[in-house]
């Protein structure tokens, strides 16, 4: 004979009445197949979020299994993509029915990509935060993905500041020669009294967030990072050679920008690209003159979208 377990979540009600905006389940970590435009499906480690809300004032409670094993299934028997998140916030809602009416979940994970050297010829892997969160709110279904990108920026203040003080360092050194000599100046040039200050640069993260539609099945993750890096120029590197170093310190001189810079930069390339029905975008220069960050944020515009 069987003994009987007790179901809490079906025959018991609350103790307090109330609905509830969200009840679910906060980093569950899971494999999962990923696709993305581009790339052969590949296997992440992903922290997932699952929540349905809670619209029965009396119920007791949602039933976590469900949706947990609704998420089992998906890494054991499915791949991520558009499709497969409608499929699972579908299925949160109709393992939930007469207590829950809509749904979300977020999966985070790193997302890795083979990456050129600038000059060497070599290449290494970059490893990319990726955010991908659906939900069905109020009848409405939204499928985002957002994507951090690590990049180098020089400030544009500290390099004009630097360059008056080789200027004067100049004037010092040679203003009191009656002629110039190109091999002496070239040969100082190139000792440390000749660049004798150089300006700040700092590691810095571009944050980009995309609404996207059932037209891209398979995520562009690879999309996202190309227009990052191509708009921004001084991403941070994989392989490293001599060359590949003095052409990212060219770059980062070719290359100086605010963080107001930054985000005009991607906007204007997001503007350019115009496939996503939104975005929103948040520049971050992790500062290194100061102890604080520069940040500035914009979104496309869309009314009733992104705010900022
Ligand atoms: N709702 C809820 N469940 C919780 C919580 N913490 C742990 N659980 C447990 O999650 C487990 C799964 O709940 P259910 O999905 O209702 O499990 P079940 O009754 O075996 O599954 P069904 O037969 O499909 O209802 C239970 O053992 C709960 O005790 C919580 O804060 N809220």
């Amino acid at each position: 004979m069987t003994t009987s377990m007790p179901d809490i979540a079906n025959h018991t009600t609350a103790q307090t009445e109330g609905t509830l905006d969200w009840v679910g389940m906060s980093n569950i970590e899971m494999p999962m197949m990923v696709a993305s435009k581009g790339q052969t499906e590949r296997m992440v480690s992903a922290h997932v979020d699952a929540f349905v809300n809670l619209k029965e004032a009396k119920a007791k409670g949602i039933h976590m299994s469900r949706l947990y094993l609704l998420i089992d299934d998906l890494s054991t028997s499915g791949v991520l993509n558009y499709d497969s998140i409608v499929t699972l916030l579908d299925g949160f809602i109709s393992s939930h029915q007469d207590l829950s009416d809509q749904a979300k979940v977020e999966f985070n994970f790193e997302y890795h990509l083979r990456r050129k050297s600038l000059i060497s010829g070599k290449e290494g892997w970059k490893s990319y935060p990726v955010t991908i969160t659906g939900s069905i709110n109020k009848g409405e279904l939204t499928i985002e993905l957002a994507v951090d990108v690590r990049y180098s920026s020089t400030c544009p203040c500290s390099a004009a500041l630097a360059r008056q003080l080789i200027q004067q360092a100049f004037n010092d050194k040679f203003s009191q020669q009656s002629e110039l000599s190109l091999t002496d100046v070239h040969d100082w040039l190139g000792t440390t009294d000749g660049v004798v200050a150089t300006p700040h640069s700092q590691r810095s993260v571009a944050e980009l967030k995309v609404k996207l539609n059932s037209s891209v099945n398979d995520f562009p993750i690879t999309e996202l990072v190309d227009l990052i890096e191509d708009s921004l120029k001084t991403p941070v590197q994989a392989a490293v050679k001599r060359e590949d170093e003095q052409e990212f310190a060219r770059l980062n001189g070719q290359n100086l920008m605010f963080c107001e810079d930054a985000a005009r930069r991607l906007q204007h390339s997001m503007n350019q690209a115009n496939h996503f029905d939104d975005f929103w975008l948040r520049i971050n220069h992790l500062e290194s003159l100061h102890a604080h960050d520069a940040v500035s944020v914009t979104t496309k515009g869309v009314a009733g979208g992104y705010q900022p």
